[in-house]
Parts: structure tokens; C-alpha cells; sequence
């Protein structure tokens, strides 16, 4: 076991049967870890596993065949009040946000405080508060989604997902919708909360290269298999067709140029 990795996948296997009776592999045999405190990004072409992914890690999809540990749990197979307890330690945020339209900014921050602990109402105000100011959102608690921008929308839900203290964000399209002005502010901001809160953040993200700039770690999902790279700079090395292509259409004129054709 490594002890600073707060995800661990070990020769983990996925695969769907579709309609026609064919099996569709996502994932084969891969192995990687998430290094602790610290910014992962999960790339790659659509339809590659991205999203499957993440839903192994929450255990809203099941592996075919080996192992996923959760700091040292492994949570592979766990089921009921384990599975729950191990949910808590992540926060989500996924495409979309998914604020209650009928809840105000406060309520909606407010409730998985209401719902998953014993705080009372003065304590979940202070909580709520301080959040929002963190996330410039105060001054806003009673406005409600349909009255917020889209970047503003983003922040509530962030505020929202960071309630329960996570050791893990996982954020899956998080700028989705929002303008390169907007998807810049938000990526700013969760640098800015992850320095000051410390959780392991793990990024899907087609926002390439702004992505980049926050990633310690990059992997790339190209059929079936994963490609670890300890930095986004790495990446330009590889002489793999498929990264070199990723990095053709993705990355940008400064590594453009300095690939050797
Ligand atoms: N529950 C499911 N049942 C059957 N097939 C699925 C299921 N979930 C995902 N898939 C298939 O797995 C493949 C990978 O899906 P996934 O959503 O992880 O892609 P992605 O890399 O996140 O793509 P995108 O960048 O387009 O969001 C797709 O072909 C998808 O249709």
C-alpha cells in the first residue's frame, strides 16, 4: 500500500454488453494511483471511460475484475453503511451542478449539513456563511438558481459539495456551459479552495490546456488503457501516436511547436 495515494486501482477491468450482444471494454486491466492533496486529471477522447471511471471510484458502477482501494479501504466490494461511509469522504461535483431550483443559494448549501449531520441551525449558519464568503458568494444566500449566472451556479454547487469537509472532490465536466472567461474564474477558485482546504481533487475535463495549469498529475484514457504522466510537461515527450495526436489537437501552439515531426 502506498499511504499517500488516496485512490488506488489495481488491473481494474469494465466492460458493457450492449444491445447487439458485443462487448464494449472500457477499462483493461489498468493500474494508476491518485497521489494525496494533490490534482489529478482524467483526459482523453469521448466516449473513452472518463465518466465510467468516476462512477467506479463513488461504487455507482461495479469493476468486472480487480481491485479499488480508497486510501486503504478497499472498496471493491463493500456494500450498505461501509459503502455510505466511504461515500462521505467524497464531494461531487458533476455536469450541470444540480441545485434544487426551489431552494434558495442558502438552503441548497445548507443541506447536506440538514441531512447527513446533527448540526444545529446555528452552527450550520456559521458553516454556510463562512463558505460563501470563501466562494464570493455572499450577499446572495437568498437568491435562487434562476436568478444566478451560470459561473455563480458553479460556485453554490462547490459550496454545496464542500459542506461535509471531502478528503476527495471529484469533478466531472465541472465548466460545462460556461464562457473561457467563466471556466477560468472557476478553475481559479478551485485551486484557490483546494490550497486552503486541502482535499485530492480529481478533474475530468475537456477545458485543455486551462486544465493543465492546475494538474500534478495527467492521465489519458485511449482504448481501454491509461496513460499516467507525472506532469503535463511529460506529456509532450511521449512518442506514442495517440498522445501525440492528444497533444496536436489539444495542448496548444506551445507544444505544437516543439514537436519532432
Ligand atoms: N451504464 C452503462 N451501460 C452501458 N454502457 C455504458 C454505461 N456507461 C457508459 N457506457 C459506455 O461506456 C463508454 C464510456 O463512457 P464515458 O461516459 O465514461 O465516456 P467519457 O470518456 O466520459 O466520454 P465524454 O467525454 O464523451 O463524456 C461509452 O461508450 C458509453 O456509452
Amino acid at each position: 500500500m502506498n499511504p499517500a495515494a488516496a485512490i488506488s486501482f489495481a488491473e481494474v477491468s469494465k466492460s458493457f454488453i450492449s444491445r447487439d450482444g458485443r462487448r464494449q471494454v472500457i477499462l483493461d486491466r489498468v493500474s494508476f494511483t491518485v497521489p494525496a492533496g494533490k490534482t489529478t486529471v482524467i483526459a482523453g477522447g469521448s466516449g473513452q471511460g472518463k465518466s465510467v471511471t468516476l462512477k467506479l471510484i463513488l461504487r455507482l458502477l461495479d469493476v468486472d475484475s480487480g481491485t479499488i482501494l480508497v486510501g486503504d479501504q478497499d472498496i471493491t466490494r463493500i456494500k450498505g453503511a461501509k459503502l455510505e461511509a466511504v461515500r462521505t469522504r467524497f464531494g461531487v461535483l458533476f455536469q450541470g451542478g444540480a441545485l434544487f431550483d426551489s431552494l434558495s443559494v442558502y438552503d441548497n448549501v445548507a443541506l447536506p449539513l440538514r441531512e447527513r449531520t446533527e448540526k444545529r441551525e446555528p452552527e450550520i449558519r456559521e458553516r454556510v456563511m463562512e463558505t460563501l464568503s470563501v466562494l464570493d458568494l455572499q450577499g446572495h444566500e437568498e437568491k435562487y438558481p434562476a436568478q444566478l449566472s451560470g459561473g455563480m451556479r458553479k460556485r453554490v454547487a462547490l459550496a454545496r459539495a464542500l459542506q461535509l469537509d471531502p478528503e476527495i472532490m471529484l469533478f466531472d465536466e465541472p465548466t460545462t456551459g460556461l464562457d473561457p472567461v467563466m471556466t477560468h474564474e472557476i478553475y481559479e477558485l478551485f485551486a484557490r479552495t483546494q490550497a486552503q482546504l486541502g482535499y485530492t481533487a480529481i478533474i475530468v475535463s475537456h477545458d485543455i490546456p486551462t486544465v493543465f495549469n492546475l494538474a500534478d498529475q495527467v492521465i489519458i484514457l485511449h482504448q481501454g488503457a491509461m496513460d499516467v504522466f507525472a506532469s503535463p510537461d511529460e506529456i509532450q515527450w511521449s512518442t506514442k501516436p495517440h498522445i501525440r495526436e492528444f497533444v496536436r489537437t489539444t495542448m496548444g501552439e506551445i507544444y505544437q511547436s516543439q514537436l519532432v515531426e
